[in-house]
């Protein structure tokens, strides 16, 4: 008897089925301890392939992953390119294939840029959540695309700052964000200005040289590193990685394909699982650094919220 034909979730479909960032947290929690817990977590996700697209400055990147606790399969596409001003089309474009395990029958095939998202800020406020200064006021977001969209989100809903600020390359797109989100958002001119007395910030660029600099930094910050996703791209200039208790999603991954870490050469004190799971401290007194390069186990979670509320006929 032939499988039932896969289903296909466009965007809205996604988002209707996942429509806030913080209903994965709990799974994004399992998951990350599961995934830093080695053979016994029953994750299996190697290091992704990512197919530099040189021609054209852009890159393929294939996630495949699979999760014994969660029963679930997938792999996600995503392309990420250098994204024109006058381009209708995003920098990063993904879509997830949900296998299913007990016969690699293929289930659904799903947009992949809401969940890519949606789970990426999820993982930054698991990570805020235990790094950040307890009398965190100032929330300070470097960038203002999609990341920054989805960040801001999460960590309106999760966190109560009192202020917070924006920096982007392109002032008018940090003007237009300032006036989209729900809240009062500070417009600043220089990244500088943004960061200096900040106690979280959240760095959403696809710079590939440093725009957050050590000598700015309130000690005791926490900064969620979202960007520069290759070996000698950077958002972090080595003071920062330097002075800081750095934390990753995978030490593998970081080794890998962070550009912050590899050419700064700083030491990686815990993944965000070991801390998740108690095996290693959060040390929200000193000045943290997550480093965030995005993991499969992440999208095969989001997926599986997905699919699961979508065949329950929500
Ligand atoms: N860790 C993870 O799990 C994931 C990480 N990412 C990474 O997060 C980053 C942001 O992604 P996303 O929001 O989707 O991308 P977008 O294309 O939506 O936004 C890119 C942002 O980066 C800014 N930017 C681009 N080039 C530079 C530069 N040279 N210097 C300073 N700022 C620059 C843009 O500013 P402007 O308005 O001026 O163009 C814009 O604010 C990327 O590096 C992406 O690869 C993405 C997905 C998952
Ligand atoms: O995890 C992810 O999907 C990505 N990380 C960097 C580019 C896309």
């Amino acid at each position: 008897m032939s499988a039932a034909p896969a289903a296909f979730l466009a965007s809205e479909a996604v988002e209707r089925h996942f429509p806030r960032a913080s209903l994965l947290i709990p799974s994004l929690e399992a998951a990350l301890a599961n995934f830093s817990s080695g053979a016994e977590g029953g994750v299996v996700q190697p290091v992704r392939t990512v197919v530099p697209v040189q021609k054209y400055n852009g890159f393929l990147g294939v996630m495949p992953a699979y999760s014994a606790m969660d029963d679930a399969l997938t792999t996600k596409l995503v392309t990420f390119y250098e994204h024109k001003k006058d381009s209708s089309v995003p920098s990063h474009q993904a879509i997830v294939l949900l296998f299913d395990p007990r016969n690699g029958s293929l289930k659904a095939i799903m947009d992949g840029s809401i969940i890519t998202a949606k789970r990426t800020a999820a993982v930054s406020a698991i990570a805020t959540k235990f790094l950040m200064p307890a009398d965190a006021e100032v929330l300070c977001i470097l960038g203002a695309g999609v990341q920054a969209y989805s960040h801001y989100e999460v960590f309106i809903e999760q966190f109560s700052f009192k202020e917070v600020r924006i920096w982007n390359r392109t002032k008018e797109n940090a003007v237009k964000f300032a006036r989209s989100v729900m809240g009062p958002v500070q417009v600043c001119s220089s990244a500088q200005e943004a960061v200096i007395g900040a106690d979280v910030i959240v760095t959403v660029t696809m710079a590939t040289m440093p725009i957050l600099f050590g000598e700015w930094l309130k000690p005791g910050a926490h900064i969620n590193a979202i960007g520069a996703s290759r070996p000698d791209w950077r958002e972090l200039d080595d003071e920062v990685m330097k002075n800081s208790v750095l934390y990753v999603d995978s030490r593998e991954a970081a080794l890998n394909e962070s550009g912050d870490v590899i050419l700064s050469r700083a030491e990686i004190f815990a993944e965000l699982g070991e801390v998740v799971k108690g095996t290693k401290p959060a040390l929200p007194e000193k000045t943290t650094v997550f480093k965030s390069l995005g993991m499969a186990i992440e999208d095969t979670v989001a997926a599986k919220l997905v699919y699961d509320s979508w065949s329950a006929g929500n």
